[in-house]
């Protein structure tokens, strides 16, 4: 399912725009400082400047504005942030649940389909994230479009 089918909404409108997809990063980044694993990635805090970046990304994927792509670099800028940082499974996994919880603190819808849809993405996004990460990482694909994540097989349902 892409995200420009007609007459199915975006995951980025299902979520409710903008504003709500910053309150979810927001608070994973909250959960971030305070969490030992994954804390010391970001020494003194993750910065306003890192949390509106993150934000822009996330908005692209879930079929919002490019704005991550006009404005910050793209893809290879995004890559480039992981290289070298050597995410082991236990941080990437760490990474990956820290967001499904922080999903439900910012009150973002919780139906089935779009929850599936967004952790499809995270676990994606962590996997790549951890193999580019890796000091000898081979097979890096260093650009490619900021993906555009849809609804993948349950759309909403209209029966
Ligand atoms: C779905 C998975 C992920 C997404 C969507 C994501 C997204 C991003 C983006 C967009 C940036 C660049 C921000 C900018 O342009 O300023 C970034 C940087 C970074 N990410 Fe990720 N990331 C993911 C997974 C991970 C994982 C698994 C870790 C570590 C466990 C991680 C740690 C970092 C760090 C340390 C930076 C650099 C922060 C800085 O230097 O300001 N990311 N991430």
């Amino acid at each position: 399912m892409g995200v420009d089918e007609p007459g199915v909404p975006t995951l980025y409108d299902w979520a409710g725009g903008r504003t709500p997809i910053r309150r979810f990063l927001d608070a994973f980044y909250d959960r971030v400082e305070q969490d030992a694993e994954l804390g010391p990635f970001f020494p003194g805090g993750v910065s306003e400047e890192h949390r509106a970046h993150v934000t822009d990304w996330w908005c692209e994927v879930l079929g919002g504005p490019a704005t991550y792509t006009a404005e910050h670099g793209g893809y290879a800028h995004m890559l480039a942030h992981h290289r070298g940082l050597g995410i082991t499974a236990a941080q990437r996994h760490r990474f990956a649940s820290t967001m499904s919880l922080a999903l439900d603190d910012a009150g973002l819808p919780a139906d089935p389909e779009f929850r599936a849809a967004v952790v499809g993405y995270v676990e994606w996004g962590t996997r790549l994230a951890m193999h580019n990460s890796q000091p000898d990482a081979a097979d890096v694909v260093g650009d490619a479009p900021v993906p555009r994540w849809g609804w993948g097989v349950a759309p909403p349902y209209e029966g």
